[in-house]
């Protein structure tokens, strides 16, 4: 039997379904293919809301919308933006981490494109190989730090894949222009190397002097096909993220998320918790565990705050502790610091702390921030010491998934006797504690890259700045109200997504116009340009 090309009930972009018409049935030849009754896109999104609660694992759940979206994309997207707090969890962290895990075992069909090593030379050639028309923006991976979960090589797949889904229903991206990529410079974990259904290269991590030129040509090759697309680095070890980020944050429209937003969001958490604690900026101490991509990309937005106070660098930098695999990094610890490192690495310390411990009881922080990968590492001890110090201590734990976690918001409510400003990277849901109920925040880069994507790519930024991220966590703070960050919140609510990214991308435009990074003529109405620029998921053409 042969296919017909045009075959829409097999095309995820045009698919409805139950949803086609009787005169769309009739002119697409669709006439016997579908059961006589003609749903509604709400009809068709209770009955798939009823199938996704139906399954008994959130991996279920995971592969169910995966598929979904495969058959019938404005479906999907229709029910996840109004079901967006109950599957945020399962398209993203921390059920898209087992789903990446698991990427090889449970894969169905192929999503994004993948480079290789061998495709070094044909990159260009390969990607008008991609269907869709044009491309708005890109998350690209090497899969070599997938959340806190290591080197999962191709199986990183799911992190593009997630984020994009988020760009879609949060911010309004249009789905067929985006693209998910992984670069498959190989996996350094043997786990993957000998399962026998790893679907990536199967060979260790390729040297820098083949890895650099592979990227490199790849964005060249995605800049050629694409000029105004903007490209998000996702999820790349420490050893590459910075130097990758140097490199081309201004030679295209590029960003990291988990340096740069990671840094805003968490800036915007941590400005709403200084209101909250009522302690000016130049009265809080920090103590980071884990100083890589995420600890070094929060510092350096934190330290915004202390330059509008007028305080200078050299000096906002005493208030930073960065605790790293190896104890509290010092110039005299003996190794030799990343550039990144040297820059927080305290002068003042003539002997070693070696756990974080040890160095919450020097310093007493007022607030704790979590960015290591390591579950568990806020154990009640230290909490309970940092709590001995500190009326309302902040305490922000947010390696994903939920199990690297550093501590959970029940065990940060307990200890620190419900006083603590608390943030994860994964969610949790709210804790009774002494009759009183705590929400505790999500801080996840989620909040941002949405909002200052769309911006970037609707004023056609050349650059992502520093200022743009800066306004970005701002917008965001502004969402929380003075009465509410009394009480302990620090994030709005997730539902309000779609507000808060058309909001940030506003603000975040505004911002590129006045540093002139904006190429589209200015409009007479900012807003209204986001707002004619956002997908809405709806059937076109129907009476649905
Ligand atoms: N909430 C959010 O929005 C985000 C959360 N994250 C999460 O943050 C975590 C870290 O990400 P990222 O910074 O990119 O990862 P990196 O690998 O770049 O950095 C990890 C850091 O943790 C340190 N570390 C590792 N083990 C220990 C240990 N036992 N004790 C103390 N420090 C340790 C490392 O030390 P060393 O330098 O010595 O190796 C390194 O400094 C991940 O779990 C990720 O999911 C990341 C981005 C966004
Ligand atoms: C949230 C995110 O980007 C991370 O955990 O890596
Ligand atoms: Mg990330």
């Amino acid at each position: 039997m042969q296919s017909k090309p045009s075959f829409v009930l097999r095309n995820p972009s045009v698919n409805k379904g139950t949803g086609f018409n009787n005169e769309e049935r009739e002119k697409l030849g669709l006439k016997g293919l579908l059961p006589p009754k003609v749903e509604t896109l709400q009809e068709q999104s209770d009955r798939a809301l009823s199938q996704f609660t139906s399954f008994n694992t959130n991996l279920e759940r995971y592969i169910f919308l995966n598929c979904l979206r495969d058959r019938n994309e404005t479906l999907f997207y229709y029910l996840l933006s109004n079901n967006l707090e109950l599957m945020m969890p399962i398209i993203y962290t921390p059920t898209v981490g087992e789903a990446c895990q698991k990427f090889g075992n449970e894969f169905r069909f192929a999503q994004g494109m993948y480079f290789a090593s061998r495709d070094k030379g044909n990159i260009r050639a390969m990607m008008d190989n991609w269907p869709a028309d044009g491309v708005d923006i890109i998350v690209v991976s090497d899969g070599s730090r997938i959340l806190g979960l290591g080197d999962l090589g191709t199986n990183g797949m799911g992190i593009p894949v997630g984020k994009l889904q988020l760009y879609v229903a949060g911010a309004g991206f249009h789905p067929t222009r985006t693209l998910p990529v992984i670069i498959d410079s190989g996996t350094n974990t043997k786990k993957y190397l000998e399962d026998k259904y790893y679907l990536g290269e199967r060979h260790p991590r390729i040297p820098d002097s083949e890895y650099y030129p592979l990227v490199d040509e790849f964005l060249a090759a995605a800049y050629n096909k694409w000029p105004k697309v903007i490209v998000q680095f996702e999820d790349i070890s420490n050893d590459h993220c910075f130097t990758l980020l140097d490199e081309y944050r201004n030679k295209y429209l590029c960003f990291n998320d988990d340096i740069q937003g990671t840094g805003s969001v968490i800036l915007s958490g941590f400005i709403n918790a200084v209101r909250s604690v009522q302690k000016p900026i130049k009265e809080h101490r920090m103590v980071f565990l884990g100083a890589g991509s995420a600890g070094i990309g929060v510092a350096d937005c934190i330290m915004s705050l202390f330059d509008e106070a007028g305080i200078s660098k050299e000096e906002a930098r005493k208030s930073f502790w960065f605790v790293d695999s190896k104890g509290l990094i010092t110039t005299t610890r003996g190794d030799e610091l990343t550039s990144q490192k040297k820059q927080y690495a305290r002068e003042d310390y003539t002997y070693q702390l070696k756990s974080l411990l040890e160095v919450v009881r020097d310093v007493k922080p007022t607030a704790i921030i979590g960015l290591s990968g390591i579950g568990g590492s806020f154990t009640q001890e230290i909490i309970e010491e940092m709590a001995k110090h500190v009326e309302k201590p902040i305490v922000f734990a947010l390696s994903n998934p939920t199990t690297n976690a550093e501590c959970t918001a029940e065990q940060a409510y307990q200890w620190t006797d419900g006083r603590c400003i608390f943030a994860s990277g994964s969610p949790f849901k709210p804790v009774e504690y002494k009759g009183k109920t705590f929400v505790p925040g999500q801080g996840n880069n989620m909040y941002i890259f949405p909002g200052l994507g769309l911006a970037a790519s609707v004023c056609e930024a050349k650059h992502v700045t520093d200022a743009m991220i800066i306004t970005a966590a701002k917008t965001l703070a502004s969402f929380v109200e003075d009465s509410e960050v009394l009480t302990g919140k620090i994030y709005p609510g997730l539902q309000h997504i779609r507000e808060i990214s058309t909001r940030i991308a506003v603000k975040v435009i505004e911002k590129a116009y006045e540093e002139g990074m904006a190429q589209l003529p200015r409009p007479a109405c900012i807003e209204t340009l986001v707002k004619s620029r956002q997908y809405i998921p709806n059937y076109e053409n129907s009476n649905n």
